[in-house]
């Protein structure tokens, strides 16, 4: 039995101890049944080897087996077609016979259930009819009362162990079962706990990708964003047949109004700037902080004749604004370039390009103005 693995299963463990002396005590009952009767050799090499010999070679059999538990049922069986063939080579001894057959229906059924029984009550006559047939046919049921004795004794005592056996794996099958429901209710808190975070964490990915695509100060889209949609929204517009029209704005003098006021002034006038945008932005269009005191409006869809129709407005409309910091009233005015697809370039950096062109002549021509691309006018700027 050196191999004899711990995989095995419990009941496998259980059941050699079990066969083991049941069988033990069968010798015994069998032993004492002898008195005044003459074994042959031949006899009680059998009962030796059946009943002292066999449930090691059972057990190792079950260990050595792929599938122990299913070896084990098989062995089962096995004990009872050969309990059948030791009483019948008895000559049926009633009690030992009676003893025997009770012992092994009762563990075939507890660990079969009711075809546990069928099968016992085949395999035990078949055991008996081949031991009656090769001990030649002889019946002495008499059993004596050192024997008689004996078999009352060890089968109560098999039937007890054998109920306490039961509820032992009764009690242990409760709490694994109580232990199971008890991990299944912490793994499902433990699943919803991981939903709720696995939901805080999109979330916060979702601002955090609307951080990064946002100016802090004003709140509008910044470069970054401008410049992953901007090839987007052109390629669309080009596939739609439909125009794209971008202006880029500037405030103007604005250093002087930081100098003269403060940063915060100058932030002050940036963040109305942005809001004013925001406002008059089509949920269409795209309103972004371009650069310091710049600010960038794609409009998708929009022709170039209305496109400078909304610069005027812009224009003028953050002209007439006054904001106020401290005691002070602050106004600013704001220069205007405009350049629009298709007329003014079929790349998004050729249209940027050529809008700031357009706002450098708007400053050059004296600020608070729109202007729009037109290279002509730049080439006979630069003659
Ligand atoms: N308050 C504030 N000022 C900024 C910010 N970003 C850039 N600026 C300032 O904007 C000013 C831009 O000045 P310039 O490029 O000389 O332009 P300008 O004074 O507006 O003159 P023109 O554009 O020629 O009319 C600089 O003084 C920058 O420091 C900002 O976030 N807040």
């Amino acid at each position: 039995m050196a191999d004899t693995p711990n995989k095995n299963p419990w009941l496998v463990g259980m059941h050699y101890r079990m066969r083991t002396v049941a069988f033990a005590m069968m010798f015994v009952a069998s032993a004492l049944h002898s008195t005044g009767k003459s074994y042959s050799p031949g006899l009680w090499s059998l009962l030796v080897l059946l009943f002292l010999i066999y449930p090691h070679l059972q057990y190792y059999r079950a260990c050595r087996a792929r599938k122990p538990l299913e070896a084990e049922m098989h062995n089962l069986l096995i004990d009872s077609v050969l309990l059948g063939l030791a009483v019948a080579a008895l000559g049926f001894p009633l009690w030992i016979t009676f003893s025997a057959f009770l012992g092994t229906i009762s563990n075939n059924t507890a660990n079969m259930n009711w075809r546990g029984a069928g099968k016992t009550l085949l395999a035990f006559p078949a055991g008996a009819l081949v031991g009656y047939a090769v001990s030649g046919f002889t019946l002495s049921p008499a059993t004596g009362w050192p024997a008689t004795f004996f078999c009352i004794v060890g089968l109560s005592a098999y039937l007890i162990a054998m109920g306490n056996i039961s509820f032992a794996r009764i009690s242990r099958l409760r709490l694994t079962r109580e232990a199971l429901r008890l991990r299944e209710t912490e793994l499902v808190d433990a699943n919803q706990t991981l939903h709720r975070k696995l939901q805080e964490i999109d979330l916060l990915q979702d601002q955090l990708r609307e951080q990064a695509n946002r100016d802090a100060l004003t709140g509008l889209f910044n470069r970054r964003y401008l410049d992953s949609t901007l090839d987007r929204e052109l390629a669309r517009c080009k596939r739609e047949g439909q125009p794209l029209a971008l202006i880029l704005i500037d405030i103007d003098h604005f250093k002087q109004i930081n100098d003269t006021y403060g940063h915060q002034a100058g932030d002050e006038i940036l963040l109305q700037l942005g809001m004013l945008l925001g406002r008059m932005a089509r949920s269409a269009d795209v309103a972004c902080r371009y650069g310091g005191e710049e600010f960038l409006l794609l409009m998708p869809t929009m022709p170039l004749e209305v496109a400078i129709e909304r610069a005027e407005e812009l224009r003028l409309a953050f002209g007439e604004m006054i904001v106020p910091f401290g005691n002070f009233r602050l106004k600013a005015t704001l220069s205007i370039g405009v350049s629009a697809y298709p007329g003014h370039g079929t790349f998004a950096e050729e249209l940027i390009r050529h809008a700031d062109k357009a706002l450098y002549r708007a400053k050059h021509s004296g600020r608070n103005r729109v202007e729009v691309w037109d290279p002509e006018a730049v080439m006979s700027a630069a003659q």
